[in-house]
């Protein structure tokens, strides 16, 4: 079968997808969900920041985590991208048992291009990212490899995040 001409494919968007852990091989889960994201014929790893290992915030009686964040190309719909990621999730053998609490992996996507929207099963932008320092700090790592003058925007919310002090333990740069 021939290519499809151009004005033929789907547009490719931008998007933003947050990850965490903090049960068993944290460092694994991170790695396998970029894979199993990755061997996705309609997703592409565009830029991957740091892995930073982070005190729990909200439900505080569980162990540190470690949060990364990837940037993606996709032709797909953002409720298809999420799909896609929940999929992921539970082959990764994530349970919702505690609010907030400890997962093997999870993953939020936070910017889906510039799209704002408010549905039932998805909020976009990520309707808490903006007061999460474990999600600000490697946003900004991830984006400003890309868009440098969007990255500045959300460094200048970080500055603004409540009690984001002590919130980084430590990075590993990938
Ligand atoms: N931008 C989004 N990214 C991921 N899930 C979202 C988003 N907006 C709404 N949701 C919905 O939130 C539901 C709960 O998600 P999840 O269990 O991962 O929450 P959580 O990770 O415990 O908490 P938080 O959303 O505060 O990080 C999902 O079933 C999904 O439909
Ligand atoms: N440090 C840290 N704290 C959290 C996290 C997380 O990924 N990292 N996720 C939560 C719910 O999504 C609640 N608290």
């Amino acid at each position: 079968m021939n290519a499809p001409d151009a004005d033929e494919r789907e547009p490719l968007i931008l998007a933003y997808i947050g990850l965490g852990s903090n049960i068993g091989d944290r460092s694994n889960y991170l790695s396998e969900a970029i894979r199993l994201l990755a061997e996705e014929e309609s997703i592409e790893l565009a830029s991957r920041s740091g892995i930073y290992e982070t005190e729990p915030v909200g439900y505080v009686d569980q162990d540190a985590f470690l949060n990364m964040v990837v940037a993606v190309t996709t032709s797909l719909s953002s409720s298809e991208l999420l799909e896609r990621m929940q999929r992921v999730e539970q082959r990764l053998g994530r349970k919702r048992e505690i609010h907030w609490g400890p997962r093997t992996i999870d993953l939020d996507l936070l910017l889906f291009g510039d799209v704002h929207q408010d549905a039932p099963d998805l909020i976009l932008p990520h309707p808490r990212m903006m007061e999460r320092a474990f999600v600000l700090v490697p946003l900004i790592d991830a984006m400003e490899k890309l868009e440098a003058a969007r990255a500045r925007t959300y460094r200048e919310q970080l500055e603004r995040v409540e009690g984001k002090e002590g919130v980084i333990v430590w990075k590993k740069t990938c």
